[in-house]
């Protein structure tokens, strides 16, 4: 029986950040389909993992998780001897790798998320784009990638020198825009752009990439 149990849908963002970080892992896992367009993540199965109704959860004996930047810290804690070290032992350092795991959920995220909607989703829907939300975000990713083009010219990752939770966390969110003419704020930035070119090329990730391909 597998170690742990993903649940989620491979096409949502949140959904494979845990993934990622599962294949980072080299844990066994089961990945548990959530229908989204059956509607089962609103379902009382799946409510019984998250209240909220939001892929992913996490399932491990009888713990069970949702929040994906959650989970990850758990499996990257509880599977700490597995694969890579997504975080560190040292405090000192993980506090660091922490305060940029925050600036991805709390200033990046927000700016990125809501660009991948209107750019990327919207029109394999059949919706129209809202162009003032697109301007406004727009500006407000290019402030945060002007400091992580700084933090990026001294430190390799955005944790410190090793890849870490704090630069997997971005990778869902950076696949969407790459696709649009967001790409071009990461492009411009010279460490950013390396940055991005050496985290998408991870084993781990093209792992998930083929799993939504198959979609
Ligand atoms: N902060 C949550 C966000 C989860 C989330 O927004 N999941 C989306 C898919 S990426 C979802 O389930 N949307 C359906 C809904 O909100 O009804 C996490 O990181 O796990």
């Amino acid at each position: 029986m597998a170690a742990i149990k993903v649940h989620g849908n491979p096409l949502s963002t949140a959904s494979m950040r845990v993934l990622a970080t599962v294949y980072e892992k080299e844990i066994d896992h089961e990945f548990v389909f959530v229908d989204m367009r059956a509607g089962e993540h609103k379902k009382e199965h799946f409510l019984s993992f998250n209240p909220f109704g939001q892929v992913p959860a996490l399932e491990d004996g009888d713990l069970k998780l949702f929040e994906s930047r959650a989970i990850n810290k758990y499996i990257a804690c509880e599977y700490a001897v597995k694969g890579t070290q997504l975080i560190y032992q040292d405090s000192k350092k993980m506090a660091i790798t922490s305060v940029w795991m925050e600036v991805e959920a709390q200033q990046y995220d927000p700016a990125a998320s809501k660009l991948g909607w209107e750019l990327a989703i919207k029109p394999l829907l059949g919706m129209s784009t809202d162009t003032a939300v697109v301007e406004e975000n727009e500006a407000k990713l290019a402030k945060v990638l002007d400091v992580y083009e700084s933090r990026l010219a001294q430190s390799k990752y955005l944790g410190g020198d090793c890849f870490t939770l704090a630069d997997l966390h971005h990778l869902p969110t950076l696949h969407y825009l790459f696709g649009t003419q967001v790409k071009k704020h990461f492009d411009s930035r010279p460490h950013v752009s390396a940055w991005v070119a050496d985290i998408t090329a991870r084993p781990a990730w093209l792992k998930v990439l083929a799993l939504l391909s198959q979609q």
